[in-house]
């Protein structure tokens, strides 16, 4: 199911509403200034517990300062945060006790071991010992790092690290977890195993949020979608109900040599697909191009005129998931 995406149009409770209003994060005008930098102007967010929510947005949008702010790490210049019910400025105890927080990069003691560095965790939460010790196997087995409980974190490679990272921040079991670009540096089959165990702990009931810029797997994994521009909430256009006046398509036929020669003949602006067949290939070779269509009213007359013209047509799909699509169609750039 593609994931929804929080509205400017509906922000929910205004400032200074009731704390008990869900259980997962509440953020509602959220402002936090670096000097003259504006990190974040105004933002309303609503992640809730059993969903998995993405925080998407260009670099230097205000992702990692809305994240320190609700892992109680920076204290905003104004707005209402609730994480679980809990003011993280006011009542961080409580807050923290309850958020499990991985940072986008996770700075390990390097003398210790990985397990030493779970069970220095599990003591700085009061986790019993002996459950500690149940609780820290069990994660090193779930990031795949059993092997390397008993040696030391400098061996560790960059995506072994983050996956100690990510035990690190599951380690007392917590009710909202707080993920910053938790894929960065893992493996495809890491990515999936991600993937799998943030599904689960949603469907446990946890809060996850999760920012990251591999928006091709956010697809696959998110519920909702929050998207930051500038330190502000928004609604990408194409997400908004509002069709972008073009989005890129891949059109793709039997016959590179005749799709091309068909979009010549009708003044068509187009790339090549990355696997366009090489020049000098024979006419009807496959392959395909990346064009701009306007809506899916384009498509459809764009496919009409193809195969009307006699292009063996074999696809035309849109390039990209709705994600990605929607955050092309942001208005600001990166800073
Ligand atoms: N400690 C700081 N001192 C000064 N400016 C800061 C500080 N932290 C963040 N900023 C500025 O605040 C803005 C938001 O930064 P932030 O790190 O939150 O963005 P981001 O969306 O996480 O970016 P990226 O995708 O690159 O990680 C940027 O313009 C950044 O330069």
């Amino acid at each position: 199911m593609p994931p929804t995406v929080e509205s400017t149009a509906t922000p929910g409770p205004v400032p200074g509403a009731s704390p008990a209003d869900h259980a997962g994060i509440v953020v509602r005008g959220v402002a936090r200034s670096f000097g003259a930098v504006r990190a974040l102007d105004g933002v309303d967010l609503d992640a809730r517990p059993g969903r998995v929510t993405a925080l998407i947005g260009p670099n230097g949008s205000g992702k990692t300062t809305l994240l320190l702010v609700l892992a109680g790490l920076l204290v905003p210049d104004a707005g209402h945060v609730r994480v679980g019910g809990h003011d993280p400025v006011t009542d961080g105890g409580a807050a923290r006790a309850l958020t499990g927080w991985m940072p986008d990069a996770f700075g390990t003691w390097d003398s210790l071991t990985a397990r030493e560095v779970l069970t220095t965790y599990a003591a700085a939460y009061r986790l019993p010992r002996d459950s500690a010790q149940a609780r820290v196997a069990e994660l090193l087995e779930t990031v795949h790092l059993a092997e390397y409980a008993d040696r030391p974190a400098s061996v560790l490679s960059r995506g072994q690290k983050q996956r100690l990272g990510l035990a690190r921040a599951l380690v007392h079991s917590p009710k909202v977890l707080l993920l910053d670009e938790p894929a960065s540096g893992l493996d495809p089959r890491s990515r999936v195993d991600l993937r799998v165990l943030l599904r689960s702990l949603a469907e446990q009931g946890c809060t996850v949020l999760v920012s990251s810029h591999v928006l091709s797997e956010l697809d696959e994994l998110v519920d909702d979608a929050v998207f930051l521009s500038r330190g502000r909430t928004v609604t990408p256009q194409a997400l908004a109900g509002r069709a972008p006046a073009q989005r890129t398509w891949r059109l793709r036929s039997l016959s590179y040599g005749a799709l091309t020669r068909w979009l010549a003949s009708t003044g068509s602006a187009w790339q090549p697909d990355d696997d366009a067949p090489p020049p000098g290939s024979p006419d009807d070779a496959p392959g395909g191009v990346l064009l701009a269509v306007g809506g899916d009213a384009g498509a459809a007359q764009l496919v009409r005129d193809a195969v009307g013209a006699g292009v063996p047509v074999t696809s035309l799909a849109p390039v990209g998931g709705e994600l990605e699509q929607a955050y092309l169609t942001l208005d600001e750039e990166r800073r």
